[in-house]
């Protein structure tokens, strides 16, 4: 058994109207809490497909420790979260006309997609929660943030109000979502050189100021997709099982490093 229910159904304390603050619980969690069976339940109730709430950690299937982390894609409409998305899980690009998703019933309908990934022998399951960037689903949006482990903060590349908007991004972040959420800044669609109108120096300064890593990417090429996901996938896995005597992860050297070695483009 992976899931223990702990509140039913909807119309729980989950709310778009909720108070922005009543979310925030650390996650807490360590190897060192976890029970021999490998199964562990933090306090934290999480909202699963169906709209229920359960408490969910990691499992043990097949002697491999699972762990399961909430991921969400936000940024401003057309800056492609669900491209982004799309690659990572496909490996496709969504070319044509562009298709901006909308969130009109936040439990139901809210697109998310699952990938198991292998990180240090671990098999970390990431549920990735794309989301709406048009301002009128924006209260949809707010409700999901303190569900979120992870945030990959988006802007385009070539559309410049998608980089202005990032601060606001960000103070929206820390008034609704966990506090120690994991944030990370890509600019994407770097693969548009002709109509980059923000450059990659800019995105790294304002990154720096926030203190959050960087990473340029492109849905359409696939340059540094798996990166950033990685990346994320790895400070998850870090914070969840954590031995006392091991080194903290640092999210921001690994993403530098590997940016270098890999010269500074990787697909
Ligand atoms: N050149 C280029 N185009 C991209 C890239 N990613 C997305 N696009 C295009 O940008 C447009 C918007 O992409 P979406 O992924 O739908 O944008 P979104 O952020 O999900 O937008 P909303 O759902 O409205 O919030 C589409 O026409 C995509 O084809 C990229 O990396 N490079
Ligand atoms: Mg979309």
């Amino acid at each position: 058994m992976s899931r223990k229910k702990a509140v039913k159904g909807k119309g729980s304390s989950k709310s778009p109207k909720a108070s922005p603050s009543s979310g925030r619980t650390g996650r807490g969690l360590t190897a060192a809490a976890a029970p021999s069976s490998g199964l562990v339940y933090p306090s934290r109730p999480s909202l699963s497909n169906s709209g229920e709430f359960y408490d969910i950690a990691f499992k043990v299937s097949r002697g491999i420790l699972r762990v399961i982390n909430r991921v969400m894609l936000v940024g401003d409409s057309g800056v492609g979260k669900t491209c982004l998305l799309v690659r990572f899980k496909d490996g496709a690009f969504l070319a044509g006309s562009f298709i901006s998703t909308v969130g009109i019933d936040f439990r139901e309908n809210m697109p998310h997609k699952n990938k198991v990934m292998s990180i240090d022998a671990v098999k970390v399951k990431l549920q990735i929660w794309d989301t709406a960037g048009q301002e009128r689903f924006r209260s949809v949006t707010h409700a999901y943030y303190r569900d979120a482990n992870a945030l990959l903060l988006l802007y385009d590349v070539t559309n410049k109000a998608s980089f202005d908007n990032i601060r606001a991004w960000l103070t929206e972040i820390h008034e609704y979502a966990q506090q120690d959420v994991v944030v990370m800044l890509l600019g994407n669609k770097a693969d548009s050189t002709h109509n980059r109108v923000v450059k990659r120096e800019e995105g790294e300064k304002l990154a720096k100021e926030f203190g959050v890593p960087f990473m340029e990417t492109s849905a359409k090429s696939g340059l540094n997709v798996e990166l950033a996901f990685t990346a994320v996938a790895k400070e998850l896995k870090h914070r969840t099982m954590k031995e006392p005597d091991e080194p903290k992860f640092q999210l921001k050297e690994y993403v530098d490093k590997e940016m270098r070695t890999a010269g500074c483009c990787r697909s």
